[in-house]
């Protein structure tokens, strides 16, 4: 194991676990998403390439991926830093960063984030999904992806000397393509070597999270200290989230803030709200998964910022945490959730 063994790694340093406090395990701070750009209908055409106003943030809001503007998260560092203070206000302690190589990630920013608001922040090393995998990404073997992955958690991001502490969120399609799947047992290589947490993106497909574990668990990997983000869009029938749960990696509702009429990357699915995220909650609770799960926002499109009249990041401790108690989710459990639960599973082995 690592000299990072009983640490958690962020943007500034290692730290004491208990340093970390209330933890969003999926957030963006700086990124950029015109890799998923999604073209308007025709007659709408127009609103792709206008700013964000108040008359059609309606409209952006339901359509968050045919607004180029939209899409351009790093435009925001003064705004983001200003709603990482209320988030800390509401009494977080620690965002995980999940850009990784694909969408910009943007390792100083998020250490002058970190200095500027006294909030921990970790930062996600590896790759996005495949259609931002550059072609020197693609003609990588598995033993060249590891090393990447190890670098950047070991020696620092794109050419810096900032460490990632995570691996993830490393970004899967469905189908899962060939280039995908080397990353992914890069990432299960990587992380027997260094003890580290991975967080995973899954495909669009419920057969998606149950591929990939069996791909990582065949490479080595601790499923134990891997999250499953998106289960929100991906998992909705219950007994299939069960069986995904009896695999043991960490389960990520983590669109929290995200209620649309249409989701556009899959018209087949409607978009829960948060309402039924806090049901799917309760389900694994009652059937004894408290221990296994991890909540978010994953905040990467401007819309959701405060400043565009959204949710912002401290959503779930304003107004979701009191929402779960209402539901009978005892305190001791949503402490495990938002404690816990992140202390496990940052803290390398
Ligand atoms: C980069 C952010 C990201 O990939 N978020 C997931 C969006 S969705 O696939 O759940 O719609």
């Amino acid at each position: 194991m690592s000299s990072l063994s009983g640490k958690v790694q962020t943007v500034l340093g290692p730290i004491h676990p208990e340093q970390l406090g209330r933890t969003l395990t999926h957030e963006h701070l700086s990124m950029t998403f015109e890799c998923c750009y999604c073209p308007p209908p025709a007659h709408q055409g127009t609103l792709s390439d206008a700013p964000i106003l108040m008359k059609n943030l309606f409209w952006v809001k339901q359509n968050p991926y045919s607004n180029k503007e939209n899409l351009l998260l790093s435009q925001e560092i003064e705004a983001i830093t200003e709603e990482i203070m209320i988030f800390k206000a509401a009494g977080g302690g620690s965002i995980v960063e999940n850009t990784t190589t694909g969408i910009s990630r943007d390792i100083k920013m998020l250490k002058k984030m970190a200095e500027k608001t006294g909030v921990n922040i970790i930062s996600g090393a590896g790759f996005y999904v495949d259609a931002t995998h550059s072609s020197s990404t693609r003609s990588m073997t598995v033993e060249q992806l590891t090393e990447v992955l190890v670098n950047e958690v070991l020696q620092g991001a794109d050419g810096t000397n900032i460490k990632c502490g995570i691996i993830g969120e490393i970004g899967c399609s469905w189908p899962l393509t060939e280039s995908e799947k080397k990353v992914l047992q890069a990432t299960a290589e990587a992380q027997s070597q260094l003890g580290c947490p991975v967080n995973i993106h899954p495909g669009r497909n419920s057969d998606a999270p149950f591929h990939i574990i069996q791909i990582l668990q065949e490479a080595g990997a601790d499923i134990s200290k891997t999250v499953m983000s998106h289960l929100d869009r991906t998992i909705f029938d219950e007994t299939k989230l069960l069986e995904f749960a009896k695999l043991g990696s960490y389960l990520e509702y983590d669109l929290f803030g995200t209620e649309m009429l249409n989701y556009q990357f899959n018209q087949a699915v409607d978009m829960p709200s948060d309402n039924d995220r806090i049901k799917m909650l309760r389900l694994l609770i009652n059937e004894g998964y408290e221990d296994r799960i991890v909540v978010s926002h994953d905040i990467h499109t401007k819309n959701r910022l405060l400043k565009y009249g959204g949710h912002g990041y401290s959503h779930i401790l304003n107004n979701i945490v009191p929402k779960m108690l209402v539901r009978g989710i005892s305190q001791q459990c949503v402490d495990k959730i938002l404690l816990e639960n992140p202390k496990q599973w940052l803290t390398f082995k």
